[in-house]
């Protein structure tokens, strides 16, 4: 199993900020391929992050790979975090540097020091990274800087990076955002196979509900910070779909638009 999650509920640490994510059930197995689906604020990101080990969980049990990683010394869960690729929706690369060497930076965690600063000056593997830049449409970007990187460019090039880890489970949030319709399959099968061919977990979030149902087995629909269902992509009907992404706020707003003869009546009296 690579996370068990039992009414884990999370939130963030700035003052007065809401509980985002409530009482989360959540089983996901070695090697398996879930995308998380709801409207903005759902508590997608949070989630990711969570699983990642970057926000410590306020109630509830965790366990990543068996092992709850706030349970464990900080060295330990160092090391379990390297098994976790968390690739952002905005990539913290550094802007000045080259694309090839923004990509070795995954080698980092199995380099010596001294390799990581010939890296630096002189990249060690380039045509590793030009493989993994290729797989995303990406080759001839090599020897770019990050800061010429169109914002699509960028979310590849931190995903060219997953490839040359070592991870057992891909994080993924909202990878898709700034692609076109057919960059957006290659990204998604890109990551799907790379997945299936090292049996490593993709937890993937998406805001494109048909590429979720198209291309994942499982669908987590999260709204307000709960999972409203958790479900094969053939038990998910559109009636689940509408109810995740109805919006409330917008509803109570919008005037009614099929008045009866007799409310206009009544209205039009008075
Ligand atoms: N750093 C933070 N501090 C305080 N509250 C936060 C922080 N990050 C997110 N939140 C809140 O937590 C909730 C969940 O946010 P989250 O970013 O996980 O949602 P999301 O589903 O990923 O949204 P989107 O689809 O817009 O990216 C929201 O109410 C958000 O305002």
């Amino acid at each position: 199993m690579t996370f068990r999650l039992d009414k884990l509920t999370v939130r963030h640490l700035a003052p007065g900020a809401p509980v985002a994510l409530h009482e989360i059930d959540l089983d996901v197995a070695q090697g398996e391929q879930l995308a998380i689906i709801g409207p903005s604020g759902a508590g997608k990101t949070t989630l990711l992050s969570t699983l990642a080990c970057a926000h410590r969980p306020a109630r509830g049990r965790f366990t990543v790979f068996g092992d709850d990683p706030w349970a464990l010394a900080e060295a330990s869960r160092h090391r379990m975090r390297a098994s976790l690729f968390l690739a952002p929706q905005t990539p913290p690369l550094p802007p000045r540097q080259r694309v090839v060497t923004a990509v070795l930076a995954a080698r980092l965690p199995r380099w010596t020091l001294w390799q990581a600063l010939v890296s630096l000056v002189r990249p060690l593997d380039p045509d590793a990274a030009f493989d993994a830049l290729e797989r995303f449409g990406l080759g001839d970007k090599l020897y770019a800087r990050v800061d010429r990187l169109s914002g699509g460019e960028r979310q590849r090039c931190a995903l060219a990076r997953l490839l040359l880890s070592d991870a057992k489970a891909f994080l993924v949030d909202e990878p898709l955002s700034a692609l076109d319709p057919a960059l957006s399959q290659m990204t998604l099968t890109t990551l799907q196979e790379e997945a299936a061919a090292r049996n490593a977990t993709l937890v993937c979030s998406l805001h494109q509900v048909d590429m979720a149902l198209a291309n994942f087995p499982r669908i987590v629909g999260l709204r307000d910070g709960r999972v409203m269902f958790d479900a094969a992509r053939d038990q998910v009907s559109a009636e689940m779909i509408a109810a995740l992404y109805r919006n409330e706020q917008a509803e109570a707003a919008r005037p009614a638009m099929h008045e009866t003869p007799e409310r206009l009546a009544v209205g039009a009296c008075f």
